[in-house]
């Protein structure tokens, strides 16, 4: 057997406190896919808050992706807009005012035009929002508001993704519906990713060999 290991994709060891919570928290892997799984309090949203840099952890050390994002020892606070988070929440947090495009087109907002960055339509076509383009969000179902909350994360061309129950306001049959979509994100997408749930058949579909309990 060789000594040699691959290099951590995920290697994170803080503490956090908000309020009368603390927790601390320690992961390593080097797998591009995890989940975070544990009860409600526990503490997952907090821990991606801290990755994303809106909540400052106590001590310790966060590096994804070979990008050293925070390290109190070391003086390393990357601010969050610099850290290229993609960040999908329960809820869709769309613009009701605007159409899909305009949403999806938000996610370029900040990225430096000779940056590589993806097209509208190859996003377009791998969430399969193309008949949504024109619509505006209000009138769109949970499933729907998903996908192109997905892709506007996308557009802004991040490093990592996060991923906080994005099917927990679904009924069972859209979130069958939405699955695929994760997967093909997952795959065709390479980014490392942090994907945080309560239900088992979706952890094991979407990162099952990494999981990780928080609590
Ligand atoms: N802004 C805040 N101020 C004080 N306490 C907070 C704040 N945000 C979260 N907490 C507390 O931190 C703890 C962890 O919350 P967090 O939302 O991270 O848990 P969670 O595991 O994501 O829960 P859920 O599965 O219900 O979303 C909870 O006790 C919560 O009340």
């Amino acid at each position: 057997m060789s000594g040699d290991r691959a290099a951590p994709v995920f290697s994170i060891d803080i503490a956090l406190r908000r309020g009368s919570f603390e927790r601390a928290v320690h992961i390593e892997s080097s797998a591009r896919v995890i989940a975070l799984v544990g009860e409600s309090g526990a503490g997952k949203t907090s821990i991606l808050q801290a990755i994303a840099g809106l909540v400052r952890p106590q001590r310790g050390h966060i590096e994804i992706g070979g990008q050293r994002l925070f390290d109190a020892a070391r003086g390393i606070d990357v601010p969050a807009h610099r850290r290229r988070i993609g960040y999908v929440f329960q809820d869709a947090r769309l613009f009701p005012h605007l159409d899909v495009r305009r949403n999806l087109l938000y996610g370029y907002r900040g990225i430096a035009r000779e940056q590589p960055r993806f097209a509208l339509p190859a996003i377009v076509d791998l969430l399969g929002i193309g008949a949504l383009l024109d619509r505006r969000t209000a009138g769109l179902s949970g499933g729907e508001l998903q996908r192109v909350a997905l892709g506007r994360a996308l557009m802004s061309q991040p490093r990592i993704l996060l991923l906080d129950e994005p099917l927990s306001m679904l009924d069972m049959n859209r979130r069958e519906d939405l699955l695929p979509y994760l997967q093909r994100v997952r795959d065709e997408i390479a980014l490392p990713m942090i994907y945080v749930s309560h239900y088992p058949d979706e952890v094991r579909r979407i990162a099952a060999y990494d999981v990780h309990a928080i609590g």
